[in-house]
């Protein structure tokens, strides 16, 4: 269903197809329908793969995401869902997440779904995304586990904390958001309630599989901009980004790498360390955050969890980013993605994604040096010069 509103919202299929394919060891198709459920257009994306439910552990499919040719943010918003995944898997069967065996959300229709919603959601550069109460459903619902309550254990599990409610009178007894969909909403929301105000541009409305009689078996995405209640653009400080920054002198250094990445994972647009000297001359290091007003509380609990700071300052921050857009080259026959940076919509910077450049060079045996050459050659005509 997000497949399909993000579809439906404009997001090239392409954009999602590519990502899919660059993570699927096996051929993917995502075919669109334009579809009614109870009586109001939708779009279904079918995800056509030849494949049996294949039991994949957590380390499985993040071998996989690790391995595959995607952008940081495609990969990072992957990771962070398959992750929320084997937790609850872990606490609802009593086990761990390294020993967790996914059944059908291992699968690799499971898999596309996850990556093309990642894809999606970086493609249309979201600055804050605000799910509305989850319609869970009733009744039972069978699968690899037998027979389930709904909803499932691990939809509740992940569902903790977050707004959520059997659905509509309407609704008929059936599953209305399974553990995939549930993870995926709640690793990429940065908020939770009704719309907020907002002028909307896009709106996408994807499709369930079952059109049940009375009710809207569908997930709908709103596209806009924020503005104040009174319909006046957003006031500063809504989600303005903020610089976070500590000093730490008595943290192993082995440390650092995963404070990082679990920074990044928590929703930072940055993170990065600088060498200082503190008082008495003792050799200490700035921990330096980017980030944006609504994610500032996940990374500040991320910050206390994985160092020694007891404490940091936060510096409102200005940023002027370009716009940004994605294209495809080929080189040695592979598609290498080459990220745009727009100023007032001429393209003044083309950049070939490494993980591409990395994937052709071990193909080919080449040189990641030659390759990168070779793309930026390619790239050429995108530039507006
Ligand atoms: O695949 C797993 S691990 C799984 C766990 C659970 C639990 O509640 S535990 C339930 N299910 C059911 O499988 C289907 C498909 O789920 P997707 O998330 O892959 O769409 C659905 O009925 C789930 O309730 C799967
Ligand atoms: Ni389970």
């Amino acid at each position: 269903m997000l497949l399909g509103a993000l579809v439906g919202a404009g997001v090239p299929v392409d954009v999602l197809e590519d990502a899919v394919r660059a993570v699927a060891p096996e051929h993917v198709a995502l075919r669109p329908e334009t579809v009614t459920r109870n009586g109001f257009a939708a779009t279904r994306c079918h995800v056509e793969v030849a494949d049996s439910v294949t039991h994949r552990t957590w380390h499985d499919v993040a071998a996989l995401l690790d391995a595959a040719p995607l952008t940081e943010g495609v990969r990072r918003r992957a990771r962070a869902t398959f992750e929320r995944l084997a937790v609850a898997e872990a606490a609802v069967h009593g086990t761990t997440p390294d020993e967790v065996h996914f059944h059908e959300v291992g699968a690799l229709d499971a898999i596309a779904d996850v990556v093309g919603v990642a894809a999606g959601l970086e493609h249309l550069r979201l600055d804050t995304l605000v799910v509305s109460p989850v319609a869970v459903g009733s009744g039972t619902v069978r699968g690899a586990h037998g027979s389930m309550p709904v909803p499932p254990p691990a939809v509740a599990q992940l569902l903790r904390g977050t707004p959520s409610y059997a659905g509509p009178p309407t609704a008929p007894a059936m599953e209305l958001c399974t553990p995939t969909g549930a993870a995926l909403l709640t690793a990429n929301a940065t908020g939770f309630g009704p719309q907020p105000a907002m002028v909307v541009a896009e709106v996408g409305v994807g499709a369930g599989g079952r059109d049940p009689e009375g009710h809207a078996n569908v997930l709908r995405l709103l596209v806009g901009h924020a503005v104040s209640p009174t319909g006046d653009a957003a006031p500063h400080g809504t989600n303005s980004p903020l610089l976070v920054e500590t000093n730490v002198d008595d943290l192993d250094p082995r440390l650092w790498p995963n404070v990082i990445a679990s920074l990044l994972a928590a929703g930072a647009s940055d993170a990065w360390l600088t060498p200082i000297l503190m008082k008495k001359g003792r050799p200490a290091h700035t921990l330096h955050v980017l980030v944006a007003g609504d994610r500032a509380e996940a990374v500040r609990t991320e910050i206390f969890r994985q160092t020694s700071t007891i404490g940091v300052r936060e510096i409102p921050i200005g940023k002027h980013a370009l716009d940004r857009d994605m294209r495809t080259v080929a080189v040695d026959g592979f598609t290498v993605h080459v990220k745009l940076a727009l100023h007032n919509g001429v393209v003044v910077n083309a950049q070939p994604e490494y993980e591409d450049l990395a994937a052709v060079a071990a193909a080919t045996g080449r040189p990641v040096k030659d390759v990168l050459a070779e793309a930026v050659a390619a790239a050429r005509p995108l530039l507006d010069r």
